[in-house]
């Protein structure tokens, strides 16, 4: 990747020894745990990688709580918990979900008093039924599938210090958001946002999404790389397809192999790429912490913003 303005870039050989063994935090029980729970990740990546990105998002943490026990000191207003908000984006596939299902379980490792939620933004696009209305269909994905102004009032909620914030839940599964079922969060001290929206600025908005979060991180790769993991991801939910007719994608599954691949690499060309280009790359440079992947999902860069 060409070098960044105003980020420091660290090769992973000098990433890993911002946390040396000697100030291990947590047990080799816990680790073992952590490890276990995400067998896609390697337990050198958590070692070498996002152990140190642990610690520095601790640093952050206990920065902002600090800062906010002065700010309301200052305005005299009574002491409220308002959660921290770390964002997480990059193109569809290329592994946010599967690095804030990890760094959410490192966080409650580090962090053994804070309450730690997961959400995606996939849960602020609208419905099918919607995006059909709009003759959108084709643009899932895309700045104007999200329902923003939703969004953007679901942040405001938690960042007021609302008693429990409730969004839509999303299922690639039926390729819909899932009728008559929500996530509740209720007062959680770190909640990560995770989609491939949330460095963007809402058509018709003047705010940020990003403006809501105290840190954020930007998992990025070769687009080749990226549609390869797509296509393997694709294989997967063919796989758990076939025996279901209520999946979306079971008459693929269920037909010809070739046919159903054809088709994976015309949506990753057509929308999941185009999206990358046009929508989610723009954004890079406005992460706190850019996670540079290589092929089998090893991180080989990070870079991290001066
Ligand atoms: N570190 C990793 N090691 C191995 N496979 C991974 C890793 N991260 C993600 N994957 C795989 O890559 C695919 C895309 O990851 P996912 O987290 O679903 O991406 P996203 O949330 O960005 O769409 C999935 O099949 C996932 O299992
Ligand atoms: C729901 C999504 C927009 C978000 O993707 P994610 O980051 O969760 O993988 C994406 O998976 C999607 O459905 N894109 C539309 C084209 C397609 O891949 O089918």
């Amino acid at each position: 990747m060409e070098e960044l303005m105003n980020y420091y870039h660290f090769e992973r050989d000098q990433w890993r020894q911002f946390y040396s063994n000697e100030k291990i935090e947590i047990s080799q029980n816990s680790l073992n745990q952590i490890k276990a729970f995400s067998d896609r990740i390697s337990v050198l990546d958590v070692d070498e990688v996002f152990l140190p990105l642990t610690k520095l998002i601790k640093l952050r943490y206990n920065e902002y709580l600090s800062w906010q026990e002065e700010k309301t000191d200052f305005l005299q207003l009574p002491q409220k918990r308002v959660p921290f908000i770390l964002g997480i984006a990059g193109s569809v596939a290329v592994g946010k979900s599967t690095s804030a299902r990890l760094l959410a379980k490192l966080l409650e490792k580090f962090l053994p008093d804070a309450k730690v939620d997961l959400i995606t933004t996939d849960g602020f696009l609208y419905p099918n039924r919607v995006l059909q209305q709009k003759e959108i269909m084709n643009r899932k994905g895309f700045p104007e599938s999200y329902d923003m102004e939703k969004m953007l009032t679901f942040l405001n909620d938690l960042k007021a210090g609302a008693d429990a914030v409730e969004l839509p839940v999303y299922s690639h599964q039926i390729y819909d958001i899932v009728p008559d079922e929500t996530q509740i969060l209720e007062k959680p001290d770190i909640l990560i946002v995770e989609g491939i929206n949330t460095l963007q600025l809402p058509s018709n908005e003047m705010l940020y999404i990003s403006d809501f979060f105290d840190f954020s991180l930007y998992v990025d790769a070769n687009p080749r790389l990226i549609e390869q993991w797509f296509l393997e991801r694709f294989g997967m939910l063919l796989d758990s397809a076939f025996k279901d007719p209520t999946n979306y994608y079971y008459s693929l599954a269920t037909g010809d192999r070739n046919v159903a691949f054809e088709h994976a690499k015309k949506i990753w060309r057509e929308i999941d790429y185009t999206n990358l280009r046009e929508f989610i790359l723009p954004t890079r440079n406005r992460a706190d912490v850019i996670l540079h992947k290589t092929k089998h999902h090893k991180i080989d860069d990070i870079y991290l913003r001066k």
